[in-house]
């Protein structure tokens, strides 16, 4: 017998059909009151989701897996999917079931994927999240950014080196490129990203400029001021066309796109983004600079805090007025307090204005716009009132946009539910049709005693009942008591052993009405909803505008609390080209520091004709990292208008901040990788200017001595001797070698980090003063990573006979052979043990003279492990 045909029912083929069309994502397919998935889907979906996976079917292949939710956990179910990193389809019925005989027609509505979100449970939300779309042009790259919960769209272009600082910076949730360049961009911006490619297709100037003229529906673009940036704009092109392709077709709160203006921000290389810890650590609980400062009232402006820091200002003007709103604010505490308590109110009115344009936003969405329209006017209000400058412009731009507010309130029931569907969301009195619905249907039964009154007292039978049953709807029913005072116009239905049923047009028709009433309720509902979103979204701009001045606010306020509760002082900016820190602390670790520890303060002096470079010597945990960190710190902070913790700070703006750590790990044969980037990265380091800041932090540190300090010299000369700039320096290092310089370089200055030395113990001052170190720190570091005190005692022992043998001029080579000739009097090699012997003959092959710290840590480490097996 031949064996049967797999058969595909017509609800499979409809299946197959959509997901076809999806490639790479993952479908959730409508069916009736469940969301389903099939095969690979479904496993997926059920390990994710830790739901259950079930099998239909025996055909030919095997049986289909199969995996579902309930509709209505969908929010939540969609948030778990794409957070691990899925491109979820999600396919609904497009018509009512009941209206159809045939196949519920279907299609996929919205294919949600990290970069393009806009469900409360999936986003963070103090950070922004970006998608971003990357063009490889000829020369140069271009860059789009968008969030589409927040309708922000920005725009750039550069070379690889500011691109990969933009992405480092804005952290896209997803990034887009053209479909040829995934080895380039691999190449250039490492694996970190969630990445999805398109054809290269969309990726030209034409296609950009009419997708872009036609959103904003302009002409050209050059009313955004990006009309030059062409590779940018190619990226921008590119972010809508994937909106589209992701089926978000309803944009209007992308309201503009603008550009970044590479001049008007501080420059901070990646290494001192991530180095300084501003918005994330390198571990992850650590403690960023933005936990520390974030002390502000709403989403949004924690948004704008965070870009604040990643972009400080670098025009004296804009930074000024920042720093004079904080100080304004830090000296009218009633009225900082005032400003708080309607600012907290007012919430996330930037993505719940995104939500109305995506027309997504819910019943109590918008009664929460109209509520933070309201504390918009009393900011109005108070800012008016001051006098201030500042607060009067402010005043003047917000727009508490009184009309759609008064319609707002009147409109909708104040109380309203999270769906719209569940009805009681626009307010009585606004639609006569829908208030005699709901009369109906909510107040059928006064509205069935009224006829019953009426009726009992017209035909004069008291005993009138009214009922209902499935059969013939509502009725009348009259004993036989009272049969011959029934009027003619009754229609009687049912003869009953005692009494007579009957029915009059007027109920009839009141059932008609009431049973329709629910639907047509829901319909007028959702067409008055619609309506009054419609309304709402002719006031986008006005209210994204507000968004932004609150989060501006916002922002101001929380550096006036900070400087309060943390004593940060105003710092003085100016033109010199001086760095004078009085004081100064690093905002987070003091705020780390047990209970009853203080922070130390410390002095940081640099200019361009005395003091350019700064040498710090100390040993490991002394604080050299620190000094460097908080100095980086509180120039940026200045910057971002915040005050910053110190006695007192003054200083010429500063450009550009870069930094660079050594460490062992992105060393490669005691070649820097410094070095190799002061290379790569020429056309930065030509741009150094006499108002940069670079920190050092141990370059040269892990390979051997001589390599690391040769390393370190090249690196110091040349930012001493570069022809056409001077940017001020912050070398910490551990080679007091490098102390030598400051004999022969007028502007490289020696300081130290104090320790005390008691009977062999550390103890850290932290107090950076004048002067170098005597000597280096490799045994303290041994000592400190709990090394045998044994081995401890010798290696002091070995360091003593060096620096005698050294000071009368006896060769590295005797030393050694004397303090050998000690060790084997020590009666730990006396012994015959192999293992002791192999420890002899390590220390024996050692060369201390060329012995770094790090290496001489781990070779104690390697003859402790020695012992221990
Ligand atoms: N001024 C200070 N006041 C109080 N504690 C400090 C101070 N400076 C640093 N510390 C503490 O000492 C620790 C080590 O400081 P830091 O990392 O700056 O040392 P380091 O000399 O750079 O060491 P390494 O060479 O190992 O990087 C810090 O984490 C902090 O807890």
């Amino acid at each position: 017998m031949a064996k049967a045909k797999e058969t595909v029912t017509p609800l499979m083929q409809q299946y197959n059909t959509i997901k076809a069309k999806y490639p790479g994502a993952l479908l959730l397919f409508r069916v009736g009151d469940f969301y389903e998935t099939f095969g690979e889907d479904a496993i997926k979906t059920a390990n994710i989701l830790g739901i259950v996976l079930t099998k239909r079917g025996t055909g030919p292949n095997g049986a289909l897996e199969l995996a579902g939710f309930p509709h209505h956990s969908l929010e939540n179910y969609l948030s778990k999917l794409v957070r691990a990193g899925q491109r979820v389809a999600i396919c609904d019925q497009l018509e009512d079931p009941k209206t159809t005989k045939t196949i519920v027609k279907r299609g996929v509505t919205e294919l949600v994927t990290p970069g393009v979100a806009y469900n409360d449970n999936i986003l963070s939300q103090k950070s922004n999240n970006y998608l971003a779309a990357v063009f490889f042009d000829k020369q140069t790259l271009g860059v789009a950014f968008c969030d589409i919960s927040t309708g922000e769209f920005l725009v750039a272009q550069g070379n690889s080196e500011y691109i990969d600082k933009l992405l480092q910076g804005f952290r896209p949730t997803e990034v887009v490129f053209q479909k040829s360049k995934r080895q380039e961009f691999l190449n250039l911006f490492g694996d970190k990203f969630y990445t999805y490619t398109l054809d290269d297709w969309a990726f030209t100037n034409d296609y950009a400029n009419e997708i872009l003229t036609k959103h904003f529906e302009v002409n050209s673009l050059k009313g955004f001021g990006v009309d030059k940036l062409q590779s940018g704009i190619v990226a921008a092109g590119v972010v809508l066309y994937y909106l589209g392709e992701t089926e978000h077709r309803n944009l209007q709160h992308i309201s503009s796109i603008s550009r970044l203006e590479e001049d008007r921000y501080m420059w901070l290389d990646r290494f001192t983004i991530r180095n300084l810890e501003l918005v994330s650590t390198a571990n992850d609980n650590g403690v960023t600079l933005f936990d520390v400062l974030d002390q502000t009232s709403t989403p949004m402006g924690a948004r704008m805090l965070h870009k604040w820091i990643i972009m400080p200002l670098k025009e004296l003007k804009p930074i000024q007025e920042r720093l004079g709103m904080v100080e304004y604010l830090v000296n009218h505490d009633d009225l900082l307090q005032e400003f708080l308590s309607h600012i907290k109110p007012i919430g996330d009115l930037e993505r719940l204005i995104s939500k109305v344009g995506l027309q997504k936003a819910g019943p109590r969405e918008l009664v929460q716009l109209k509520r933070a329209l309201s504390h918009i006017d009393e900011v109005k209000n108070l800012a008016e009132k001051t006098g201030n400058q500042f607060l009067s412009v402010l005043a003047s731009q917000l727009n508490p946009c009184l009309s759609i507010k008064e319609k707002l309130e009147r409109e909708l029931n104040q109380d309203p539910p999270a769906l719209l569907i569940k009805g009681n969301v626009i307010a009585d009195g606004i639609d006569d049709e829908l208030d005699r619905l709901r009369k109906i249907a909510f107040g059928g039964k006064e509205y069935l005693v009224e006829i019953q009154k009426r009726e009992a007292a017209v035909t004069g039978i008291p005993s009138l009942k009214i009922s209902f049953n499935n059969v013939f709807g509502y009725y009348l029913e009259v004993t036989h008591t009272h049969k011959d005072k029934v009027p003619e116009s009754w229609i009687r239905k049912q003869t009953l052993v005692n009494a007579e049923r009957y029915i009059t047009p007027e109920l009839k028709e009141y059932e008609e009405q009431i049973l329709g009433a629910e639907e047509k309720i829901q319909a007028i509902e959702i067409r008055l909803y619609g309506e009054l979103m419609y309304q709402v979204a002719q006031y986008i701009k006005p209210i994204q505008l507000n968004a932004y001045l609150i989060a501006k606010l916002d922002v101001l306020l929380c550096f006036a609390q900070l400087a309060v509760k943390n004593h940060y002082v105003k710092p003085t900016l100016n033109n010199t080209k001086d760095l004078d820190i009085k004081g100064g602390r690093h905002p987070v670790i003091e705020k780390q520091l047990p209970i009853g520890q203080e922070y130390i303060t410390n002095d940081v002096f640099l200019d361009n004709d005395n003091q350019q470079i700064i040498i710090i010597t100390g040993p490991n945990m002394s604080g050299k990292s620190a000094i460097l960190r908080q100095t980086a710190l509180i120039v940026l902070m200045a910057q971002m208008g915040c005050f910053v913790p110190a006695k007192d700070v003054s200083f010429g703006l500063v450009d550009k901040i870069f930094t660079r750590v050594g460490a062992s790990d992105n060393l490669s044969s005691g070649e820097s990788t410094f070095m190799v980037e002061m290379n790569e990265t020429a056309s930065i380091l030509n741009n150094i200017s006499d108002r940069s800041l670079i920190l050092l932090d141990e370059i040269g540190r892990g390979t051997s001595t001589y390599d690391g300090i040769s390393i370190a010299w090249a690196i110091a000369e040349f930012l001493h001797e570069h022809p056409t700039a001077r940017p001020k320096t912050l070398f910490a290092t551990h080679y007091h070698e490098l102390n030598e310089l400051e004999n022969t370089m007028s502007r490289i200055k020696n300081f130290n980090v104090t320790i005390k030395e008691m009977s062999n113990k550390v103890i850290f001052l932290r107090k950076l003063v004048p002067g170098g170190s005597e000597h280096s720190f490799g045994i303290h570091v041994a000592k400190m990573a709990g090394m045998p005190s044994k081995l401890i005692n010798r290696a002091n022992e070995i360091l003593k006979r060096l620096e005698i043998d050294r000071t009368e001029g006896q060769s590295v080579k005797d030393s050694i052979k004397k303090v050998q000739n000690q060790a084997y009097q020590l009666q730990m090699f006396a012994i015959d043990d192999p293992v002791l012997v192999k420890i002899r003959d390590t220390l024996n092959n050692l060369d201390v003279n060329t012995l770094t710290p790090v290496e001489a840590l781990l070779k104690l480490d390697e003859i402790q492990r020695l012992i221990k097996t």
